[in-house]
């Protein structure tokens, strides 16, 4: 049985990043070798050293520009990314959108360098017209769940049933889904109805034990994922 994909978005929260950011890093890293369930964070571009040198996690950045090298100011360019011990990066999210072409340019220029990408959407019938660039995975969240408490699994099972429609046309390509996913029924539900696994982030890094939450969502994930097979 191949392992749930359990991607938490750091975000730009207050303890995303410097000292406070490592010590809950430190934390999920320990849930994850634990459970042996590999973990992805997409940190802040400033963290990603640090992590990728000393914690086990599968770090990715939020964001990359597809762009080549130059005179282009503020960019974080595929390269950086890996240079810094990245793995991937997510693309596209809701909080940080980018055009169709962007979007392209990027997953190409990351597949040639060994990058993973993680391609957002915030409906399913973006999935196969996402799917056929062949990132690595496709997270769908629809936005108005997003940091809501109400978990996408719950309130719209259709999307995710539907997304999971979809990925099936773009083989090699996973299928994760997020926005709202607060308990480890959450979770449950959404790896019941055939995603290959979740995104989180406000229940993570909002939470007092960050550890326990882990652990809870990486043990539900993997008891969807036995019922499944
Ligand atoms: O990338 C993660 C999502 O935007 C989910 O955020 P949330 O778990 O706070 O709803």
């Amino acid at each position: 049985m191949k392992p749930p994909i359990i991607l938490i978005n750091y975000k730009a929260y207050e303890n995303s990043y410097g000292e406070r950011g490592y010590e809950i890093s430190r934390k999920i890293e320990k849930v994850s070798k634990e459970y042996g369930v590999p973990v992805i964070v997409t940190v802040p571009a400033t963290m990603i050293y640090k992590l990728s040198k000393e914690t086990e996690l599968i770090v990715y950045a939020q964001h990359v520009d597809g762009l080549e090298h130059g005179a282009k100011t503020g960019s974080i360019l595929p390269e950086m990314v890996k240079d810094a011990g990245g793995k991937g990066s997510l693309l596209n999210h809701s909080e940080r959108r980018i055009r169709l072409d962007e979007i392209h340019d990027a997953v190409i220029r990351m597949r040639k360098i060994g990058l993973e990408s993680v391609v957002c959407v915030d409906r399913y019938e973006l999935v196969y017209s996402m799917g056929i660039l062949k990132p690595d995975a496709i997270l769908i969240e629809p936005p108005e769940l997003i940091g809501s408490g109400v978990a996408v699994s719950k309130a719209k099972p259709e999307v995710i049933t539907k997304a999971v429609d979809e990925i099936k046309k773009v083989p090699g390509v996973y299928l994760v889904a997020g926005a709202g996913i607060t308990s480890g029924e959450d979770v449950y539900k959404a790896v019941e109805l055939g995603a290959d696994g979740i995104g989180v982030a406000s229940a993570v890094m909002r939470a007092k034990e960050p550890e326990r939450v882990v652990a809870e969502f990486i043990n539900q994930a993997l008891k969807a994922l036995e019922k499944r097979s």
